[in-house]
């Protein structure tokens, strides 16, 4: 009951049966233990609505796939990816915590954190630009589950502002892991030549997709390759797009994105902030061994006071203006 009371999704019980056996009884939660409300949103493959554990009454999103869709689509390793990342990274205030899964005859269902604000992007659009105040906290919120993530062997590979989503106290919670790549364990390589044993993690593996065009790296691109560099490209459009409003490559169709960000084809308007433009012009690099890292990012002066602790994480959101 305990279990149940704690709204644990696996509970195990152990109960007497009629004649005196201890039998251990295994509940998994179902459709029928939440009831479901208004629809948080569309995917190509989901559908997320808001919902309430009828035991505990906590408020979720529940993102329910369906199987046939899935299986036609050809998306089960879509799926399973996201589940798997999700997974990976249980505790961190600015990812969407995955609680857990279940599936019925027809669909799957993640059981999600509600991020009741809705998407970066939406806030973005209805301000038309971000202060440099607003853009510092949420960029260092984005900058701090990024760090998380990567130290848990995660890269997103698809960030952006309709992947940042914000919580009932406008806090980020990083989601859709769909496109996540999970860096594999080293494993040591048996080297006669005294070479490293263990490979470089960096040195990421060939990718068969690329993210959203205008957040893409240079790197994807070209190589294929994308590392942890390839987030800190992305978070570098980020900051660019919530203080100007738009994204720093966006041409008329996708192949004159990609052939902005392979010229490295973007102006800051006049205005824009002197530190911040020296942050930005420091992670749209293109080549990936010469972005700036995590740790370059978060000691550089755009970030001056910011609290990287437990404090990011509790401090109030500044009013947007
Ligand atoms: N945890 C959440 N809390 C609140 N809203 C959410 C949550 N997860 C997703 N949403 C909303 O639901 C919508 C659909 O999300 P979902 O992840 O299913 O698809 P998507 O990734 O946006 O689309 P696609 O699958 O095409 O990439 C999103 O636009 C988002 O606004
Ligand atoms: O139970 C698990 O842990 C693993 C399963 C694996 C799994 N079973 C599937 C069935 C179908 Cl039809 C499609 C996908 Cl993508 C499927 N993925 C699963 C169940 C639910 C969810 Cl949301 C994801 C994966």
């Amino acid at each position: 009951e305990e279990w149940k009371e704690k709204g644990a999704a696996v509970g195990v019980r152990r109960e007497v049966d009629a004649n005196g056996q201890v039998v251990t009884k295994v509940t998994k939660k179902g459709v029928n233990d939440f009831e479901f409300g208004r629809t948080l949103g569309e995917g190509s493959y989901s559908t997320v609505l808001a919902a309430t554990d009828r035991a505990t009454l906590r408020e979720y999103a529940v993102k329910v796939l369906d199987k046939k869709h899935i299986i036609k689509e050809k998306k089960v390793k879509y799926v399973n990816i996201e589940k798997d990342t999700l997974n990976r990274l249980t505790n961190h205030p600015g990812i969407v915590k995955l609680y857990f899964t279940f599936q019925d005859e027809r669909s799957l269902y993640f059981v999600l954190d509600l991020a009741s604000n809705g998407e970066l992007l939406g806030v973005l659009k209805k301000m038309g630009t971000f202060d440099e105040e607003c853009t510092r906290f949420y960029g260092s919120q984005i900058l701090d589950a990024v760090e998380y993530m990567h130290s848990r062997g995660v890269l997103h590979r698809d960030l952006k502002p309709e992947n940042v989503l914000l919580d009932s106290k406008m806090h980020v919670k990083i989601t859709d892991f769909g496109t996540g790549k999970i860096l594999d364990e080293p494993k040591p390589r048996k080297m006669d030549n005294g070479a490293d044993p263990f490979p470089r993690e960096e040195s990421a593996r060939a990718v068969s997709f690329v993210g959203t065009a205008e957040y893409v790296s240079p790197e994807l691109l070209t190589a294929k390759e994308g590392g942890k560099p390839t987030d800190l490209w992305a978070f570098g459009c980020i900051i660019f797009q919530l203080l100007t409003g738009r994204p720093p490559f966006k041409g008329a169709t996708e192949y004159l994105t990609f052939d902005k960000i392979l010229k490295l084809d973007y102006t800051f308007p006049s205005g824009f902030p002197d530190v911040a433009r020296d942050l930005v012009e420091r992670l749209l690099v293109p080549d990936p061994s010469k972005r700036l890292t995590i740790d370059h990012v978060k000691n550089h002066p755009f970030f001056d006071g910011v609290n990287w602790g437990t404090k990011l994480w509790e401090q109030k959101a500044p009013r947007l203006k």
